[in-house]
C-alpha cells in the first residue's frame, strides 16, 4: 500500500515539474520579449558595473580571470608604444590589481603601489602583487610602496624629458566621493607633466582617476557614465547574462545597515492588510519585514488586531470586516509616518477593498509594495504605473494586470512576476532570478516576499529591492529544501531570512 502511495506522490511531483517546466518555457519566452522591448543600457554607472562584475562571479567566472583579461587587453593597447620608461601607478583595489597584471605582461617598468601591500583589498589583487614581487627579484620590474606624493618626486623629475608611458591603475569603478590624497597630488603632477612633455602617454585602466587627462582609457565590458569621450571598450569575458541574472552582486549593492543609526533609520514599513477572512497574511508580511526594517506597523480590521498581540508591531485598528473607503483618510494619515506601505495581503476581493485600494493609491504619493488582492482590485484603465510602486503578481494576477508590453516605457513601476524563475522588470530594467523551488508555491510565501521587499524598498530603490527580495526569498527556500524537503512553512522561510543576509553580507 505504502509503495503505491509513494509512487502516486512521485507522479504528482512529476506533473507539477512538467507543468512548471512548460510554464517556465513561457517565462523564458516572456523574458526574451522583455529583453527586446527594454532597451539595453549602452552606458552603465560604476555601481551597476560593480553588480555586473560580482554577478559574473556568481555565475562562476572567477574575478582573477577577469583581472587577467583586463590587464592583458590594456597591455595589448600599449605594448607597441615606443617608450624609454613605463610607470604603473596602482591603488589598493582591483583597479590596482589590473595594473599589476599590466606590469607583468609588459615585463618591465616601475610599479608604484599607493599604499602598503597589507592594504591591498582583495585576494585577486594580492595574488597578482605577489607574482610581481617574485619577478621583481630577477627581472627589470621595480616595485615601490608609497604613502605620500613626495616619495615619487624623483619619478616626476625623470619623466620631464623622457618618452614614457604612465598607466593609471589607481582607482576604477570603486571611486567614492572627492579624490583624496595622495591621489590628488599625483594626478595633478601627471597633468602638469603632460603639459611640458609631449612624449608622455597616459593610459587609464577602466576609469580615469579623478580629473586625470589620460590620452586613452580602456574600459571593460561597457562604457561607464564617468568615462571621458576617448574611452574605448574592451571585452574581458563578462557574459551578457551577468547583466540579466540576479546574484549576490545585487545584495552587495544594497544600502548597508548603518551601525551608528538610531531607531527608524533602517526603514519603517506599514503593512495595510488583513480582513475578517484572512488574518495571517499581514502578520507574515510584518514578520518578514521586521527581520530587516526597524519599525513595522500593521493597519487592519478588528479581527486581525484583536488576534495579534505581537510586541514587534505597532497596531492600527479600523472598524469593520474589510478595509473600505471610510478608512482611506486614516490610512493615509498613518502612512505619513512610514517610508513604505505593503498593500493587499489578506485583503479579500470585494467592492469595499476595491474602493479602498483605488482611492488610497490615488492620494498616496510615497513608496508602496502592491501584492495579492490589491493587485486584483485595481482598475488598470488609465492607471499610472508610478516608479514608487513594486507589484508582486503571480502569473494569474499578472495576466489580470494586462500589462501592455508594447508600451513598456509607461511601466515606471517595478513588476516581480513570480514563478519557477522570477522576472523582475520596469521600463528601464529586466532581470531574472533563479533562486527558489516548488516549495515556495505554498500560501503565505507571497506575503513573506511582499514584506521582505517592503523592508528593502524602505531604504533602497525599487528595482534593486525587488531583485534582492526575490533572491533572498528564493535562497531561503533553497536552504530549507535542503534541510526539510518541500515541507517548510512561511514561518520557516521568515526565520531563514537573517541566515541568507549573513551568507552574503
Ligand atoms: N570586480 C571585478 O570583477 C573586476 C574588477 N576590475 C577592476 O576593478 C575595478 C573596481 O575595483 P574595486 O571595486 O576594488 O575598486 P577600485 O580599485 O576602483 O577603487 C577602490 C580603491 O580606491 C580607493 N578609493 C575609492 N575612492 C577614492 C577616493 N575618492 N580617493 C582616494 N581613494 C579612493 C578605495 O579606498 C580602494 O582602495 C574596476 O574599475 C576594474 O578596473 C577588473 O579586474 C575586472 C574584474
Ligand atoms: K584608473
Amino acid at each position: 500500500m505504502l509503495k503505491h502511495y509513494i509512487c502516486l506522490i512521485y507522479i504528482i511531483i512529476n506533473i507539477v515539474e512538467e507543468f512548471s517546466i512548460k510554464f517556465c518555457g513561457e517565462i523564458m519566452e516572456l523574458f526574451n520579449i522583455l529583453k527586446e522591448k527594454i532597451k539595453e543600457k549602452e552606458v552603465v554607472t560604476p555601481k551597476e558595473m560593480a553588480i555586473i562584475d560580482d554577478n559574473a562571479e556568481f555565475l562562476g567566472i572567477p574575478k582573477i580571470l577577469l583581472m587577467e583579461n583586463a590587464g592583458k587587453v590594456v597591455y595589448e593597447e600599449i605594448k607597441d608604444i615606443e617608450a624609454e620608461e613605463y610607470v604603473i601607478f596602482c591603488g589598493t583595489g582591483n583597479n590596482g590589481g589590473d595594473g599589476f597584471v599590466v606590469a607583468r605582461h609588459l615585463g618591465k617598468g616601475e610599479v608604484v603601489l599607493i599604499g602598503k601591500e597589507g592594504e591591498i583589498k582583495t585576494y585577486e589583487a594580492r595574488e597578482n602583487f605577489k607574482i610581481l614581487k617574485n619577478l621583481a627579484e630577477f627581472g627589470n620590474i621595480k616595485i615601490r610602496e608609497i604613502r605620500i606624493a613626495e616619495e615619487v618626486e624623483d619619478i616626476f623629475e625623470r619623466l620631464k624629458d623622457k618618452k614614457a608611458v604612465v598607466v593609471d591603475a589607481m582607482i576604477g569603478t570603486g571611486v567614492k566621493g572627492e579624490l583624496r590624497e595622495p591621489f590628488k597630488t599625483i594626478v595633478n603632477k601627471i597633468n602638469e607633466l603632460k603639459k611640458i612633455n609631449k612624449d608622455l602617454f597616459v593610459v587609464s585602466v577602466d576609469v580615469e582617476t579623478g580629473n586625470l587627462e589620460s590620452d586613452l582609457t580602456i574600459t571593460f565590458y561597457k562604457r561607464k557614465t564617468i568615462n571621458k569621450e576617448n574611452a574605448i571598450v574592451k571585452e574581458i569575458g563578462i557574459p551578457k547574462e551577468a547583466e540579466y541574472v540576479v546574484g549576490w552582486g545585487d545584495l552587495k549593492a544594497l544600502r548597508k545597515r548603518d551601525s551608528r543609526s538610531h531607531k527608524g533609520q533602517n526603514g519603517k514599513v506599514l503593512i495595510i492588510g488583513g480582513s475578517r477572512d484572512f488574518f495571517g497574511a499581514p502578520i507574515l508580511a510584518g514578520l518578514a519585514a521586521s527581520k530587516i526594517a526597524d519599525l513595522v506597523g500593521i493597519l487592519s480590521v478588528d479581527d486581525v488586531v484583536d488576534k495579534l498581540n505581537n510586541p514587534e508591531f505597532i497596531m492600527y485598528r479600523v472598524e469593520g470586516d474589510y478595509l473600505s473607503s471610510k478608512h482611506v483618510d486614516y490610512a493615509l494619515d498613518v502612512a505619513k509616518k512610514y517610508d513604505v506601505v505593503v498593500l493587499g495581503n489578506g485583503f479579500g476581493v470585494n467592492d469595499e477593498t476595491k474602493a479602498f485600494v483605488n482611492e488610497f493609491l490615488l492620494k498616496y504619493d510615497k513608496k508602496a509594495v502592491i501584492d495579492a488582492d490589491a493587485i486584483k482590485v485595481i482598475d488598470y484603465n488609465n492607471f499610472k504605473f508610478s516608479e514608487n510602486y513594486v507589484f508582486t503578481p503571480h502569473r494569474k494576477e499578472f495576466e489580470y494586470m494586462n500589462i501592455d508590453l508594447n508600451n513598456i516605457e509607461e511601466i515606471k513601476s517595478t513588476i516581480v512576476l513570480k514563478g519557477k524563475y522570477d522576472i523582475i522588470f520596469n521600463a528601464n530594467n529586466v532581470k531574472i532570478n533563479k533562486t527558489g523551488n516548488a516549495g515556495l508555491t505554498k500560501g503565505g510565501t507571497g506575503d513573506v516576499l511582499a514584506g521582505l521587499i517592503g523592508a528593502l524598498f524602505a531604504v533602497n530603490d525599487a528595482f534593486i529591492s525587488a531583485c534582492c527580495g526575490a533572491f533572498i526569498n528564493g535562497y531561503a527556500g533553497d536552504l530549507l529544501l535542503k534541510e526539510k524537503g518541500y515541507c517548510f512553512t512561511p514561518l520557516d522561510l521568515i526565520e531563514k531570512i537573517p541566515n541568507v543576509l549573513k551568507i552574503f553580507e
